[in-house]
């Protein structure tokens, strides 16, 4: 199911904290940072901050330029983005001035939270959505991108929140702001607690001084596990399809790109059909024959491809969906499942599966996956 994309921003001390112990909020960015997280939050369609950050800062969490807001209403969006909290008890205080200000309000929290909640904040104008016995963070991000229509999520924290979006693996992107300075104090909220991180190293797309604070922008790149979807994978799903616009042209086969990725993150090979002038070779074939058959890495690697891996071809003597299974690697994101234009009812997803692989399909990413293959659906 599709998700907003996800935008975790945060600034911390040098010593990794997001506040100190003291009642006041501790401000870590200066003005020309607090500016520029106001741009962010302009540009965003949903601001989402946890119960904790509620009870310990009571912010506001407004657009304050009077301009990004007048730009916001010209291009048809509400002057504020909508604003969302997460708890589980439902315990929040209805003075706090999260509901007073700004752009509507939800909540997500669990079954025995929203009774709670819809008793406490009985009166104002909040949505308030269980999803279930626990929080369930895959629901609230689906929630937000089909009934709020929000695409772009920002989360302002706290320090919990972040850690279960990173470990889960459902942040697109990290925005952090380095502060010079210290905190010191053990029992401080730290930016990111313990848990389960995504393996290897993120992908540095920007740094940037803003005042004498130091912006850092990191992307996650290690693939999900299993059959469940990660952020990194719709970023290489992404690449995949951008891929399959370099293939040279063809009425009688399939433009498809294809990247294997080891479960760190490291980009293992790419290809993409027709490459390197061998005109029946395939997206995977080309990437997978780039590997070494012996790399260790291949077991834990997913494949992305636009396409379905093949089941059937005349050109060659193995399909893709076997050349994969032969290659080790048990993980496979694909956009499109195959048409039945050069072969009927082709099931490479069914073969892959069947032999014990995760296959996981996103089918928010099938019109990319389609893009340079249009010619060849119209003439079918
Ligand atoms: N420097 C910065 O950029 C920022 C700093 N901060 C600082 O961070 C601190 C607050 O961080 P923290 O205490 O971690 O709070 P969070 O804002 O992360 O909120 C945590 C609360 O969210 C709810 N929650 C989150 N995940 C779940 C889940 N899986 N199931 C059920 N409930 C969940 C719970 O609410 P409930 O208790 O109601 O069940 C939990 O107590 C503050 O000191 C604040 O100043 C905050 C944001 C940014
Ligand atoms: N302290 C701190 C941040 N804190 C974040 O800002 C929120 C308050 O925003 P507002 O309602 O506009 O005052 C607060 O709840 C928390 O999410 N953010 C930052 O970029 N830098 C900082 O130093």
């Amino acid at each position: 199911m599709p998700h907003p994309y996800v935008l975790l921003s945060a600034a911390v001390s040098l010593d990794g904290f997001l506040d100190d112990t003291g009642p006041e909020r501790l401000l870590l960015s200066g003005p020309a940072d607090f500016d520029r997280v106001d741009e962010v939050r302009a540009s965003s369609d949903a601001i989402l901050i946890g119960a904790g950050t509620i009870r310990a800062d009571n912010p506001r969490l407004l657009v304050n330029s009077a301009e990004r807001r007048a730009a916001r209403v010209a291009a048809g969006r509400p002057e504020y983005p909508l604003k969302v909290t997460v708890s589980g008890s439902g315990d929040l205080d209805p003075d706090a001035q999260f509901w007073h200000t700004g752009g509507e309000k939800v909540v997500y929290t669990t079954d025995k939270g929203a009774e709670r909640a819809t008793h406490t904040l009985r009166g104002l104008d909040v949505d308030v959505v269980p999803t279930g016995a626990e929080l369930d963070w895959r629901v609230v991000l689906e929630h937000l991108h089909d009934a709020r229509g929000v695409r772009r999520l920002m989360v302002e924290g706290g320090g919990r929140v972040h850690t279960q979006l990173m470990t889960q693996g459902l942040a697109d992107e990290l925005q952090l702001a380095v502060a010079p300075l210290f905190v010191g104090e053990p029992d401080a909220p730290r930016l990111f607690g313990p848990g389960g991180y995504p393996p290897g190293r993120m992908r540095l797309v920007e740094t940037r001084p803003v005042g004498d604070v130091v912006l850092i922008r990191y992307v996650p790149t290690a693939p999900g596990e299993g059959a469940l979807a990660a952020a990194a994978d719709r970023h290489w799903l992404g690449v995949a399809c951008e891929l399959a616009a370099l293939c040279p042209p063809s009425a009688t086969a399939f433009s498809v790109g294809a990247v294997v990725v080891a479960a760190d993150g490291t980009e293992l090979a790419r290809g993409h059909s027709r490459e390197g002038g061998d005109p029946v070779v395939h997206a995977e074939e080309a990437a997978l024959a780039k590997i070494d058959p012996a790399d260790p890495r291949l077991r834990s690697a997913t494949v992305y491809s636009s396409l379905e891996p093949c089941a059937r071809r005349a050109s060659r003597p193995a399909p893709c969906a076997r050349l994969i299974l032969d290659a080790g690697v048990r993980r496979v994101v694909t956009a499109w499942r195959e048409p039945d234009t050069f072969v009927t009812e082709a099931d490479g997803n069914g073969l892959l599966v069947a032999a014990g692989a995760d296959v996981v399909v996103l089918p928010e990413f099938e019109e990319r996956a389609v893009a340079p293959n249009r010619h060849l659906l119209a003439a079918g």
